[in-house]
């Protein structure tokens, strides 16, 4: 595929979203999500879908960070199906809320567990028409009762151990859905919770069925645009953490806000250092939005003071894997 080079500025078409759901501690996750985008200088708002069971004070709390709270209905897969999936996943499906948010022509998902290190806006940039999101592991137990994990396939690694002849082809890329880039319409979001009707749940939940139906638009886009925590032991040959700009502490244990360091793998120096950054952007004041009101009006007038103005290059390698490139305005 031939380069192609576009500029981004501020565009009120565009926002980051995550989802809320429940009163626990998730709504940290949040937070830091907000102040991590703001300390990356992000011209894009962060949109939070909550569920009806997220209580006033923690709705109040995302406000006071200038996020923009828009209530949401939950989404249930078919009745007395519910077993197939998961348990702590099944509220997940509500995601499948943000494909009506047609205000915006495109989205970037972010899951409350994730956090900015540097600022990922040139991923609005992503041609229209595609669904990008970062290929999954399938090395942790959490995925014991699939093929791949019995086999020892993985598709980070697919010529490590290869998939065996006998089974056909191997199956189709696998995205992790606590990041995607993709464009809210009420077509898709109807075409997607009608098919969802008819869907028996599988354990991974959402995750498995926006793999299913998105299937045929999928682009994998680098891991360093939501680094999945296991990487770094499993396939640490496909990791520069240097280079990384999205952390998604999915591992478990690794949640920041209810790290002891205790789980399996999480005493190690590089998960430690994640934590660290997560806390240190969680509690930074100075990222405050009421501390932030200045910089925001400045990025909407002067937009290239704050570098936000971006060329991406975008092109494709061999295995069809999208990798962004972009250079921000020089000083002069
Ligand atoms: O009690 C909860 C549980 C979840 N969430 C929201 O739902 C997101 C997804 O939950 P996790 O982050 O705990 O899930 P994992 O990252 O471990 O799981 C992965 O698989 C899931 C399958 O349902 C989803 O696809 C999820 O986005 C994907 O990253 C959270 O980040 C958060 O935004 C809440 O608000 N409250
Ligand atoms: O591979 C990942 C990982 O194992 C996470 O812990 C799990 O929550 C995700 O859903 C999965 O896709
Ligand atoms: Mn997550």
């Amino acid at each position: 595929m031939s380069p192609n080079v576009v500029v981004s500025g501020n565009n009120p078409n565009r926002a980051y979203v995550t989802f809320l759901a429940g009163n626990g501690d998730y709504v940290k996750g949040v937070v830091g999500l907000a102040k991590g985008l703001r300390k990356a200088k992000s011209l894009y708002p962060l949109v939070v879908a909550v569920l009806p069971d997220v209580p006033c004070d923690h709705r109040e709390i995302l406000g006071s960070q200038g996020c923009i709270v828009r209530e949401i209905e939950p989404v249930y897969p078919p009745e007395n199906q519910t077993q197939f999936a998961m348990a702590y996943y099944v509220i997940n499906y509500s995601k499948l809320r943000i494909w009506e948010f047609v205000e915006y022509e495109k989205m970037i998902y972010l899951d409350g567990d994730i956090q900015v290190m540097d600022n990922i806006d040139h991923l609005f940039e992503l041609e229209d028409g595609y669904f990008y999101a970062v290929m999954d592991c399938f090395c942790e137990k959490t995925w014991s009762n699939s093929p791949q994990y019995k086999i020892g396939y993985c598709q980070q690694c697919p010529e490590k151990t290869k998939w065996p002849v006998g089974m056909g082809s191997p199956p189709p890329r696998y995205f992790n859905a606590g990041m995607f880039v993709y464009q809210p319409c009420l077509f898709t979001y109807c075409r997607l919770l009608e098919t969802l009707k008819v869907t028996p749940p599988t354990s991974f939940a959402e995750q498995d069925f926006l793999n299913m139906f998105f299937r045929d638009i999928y682009k994998p886009i680098p891991p360093t645009y939501n680094l999945v925590l296991a990487l770094l032991w499993r396939h640490p040959e496909n990791i520069d953490l240097d280079q990384v700009k999205v952390v998604h502490y999915c591992a478990a244990g690794s949640k920041p806000w209810r790290y002891t360091g205790k789980e399996e793998n999480m005493d190690r120096e590089d998960i430690k250092l994640l934590v660290k950054k997560w806390w240190d952007i969680y509690e930074d004041e100075s990222l405050d939005y009421k501390n932030n009101n200045v910089i925001t009006t400045a990025a909407i007038d002067e937009p290239e003071k704050l570098g936000s103005l971006v060329s991406t290059t975008l092109s494709e390698d061999d295995d069809g894997v999208v990798n962004p490139q972009w250079t921000a305005p020089s000083a002069a």
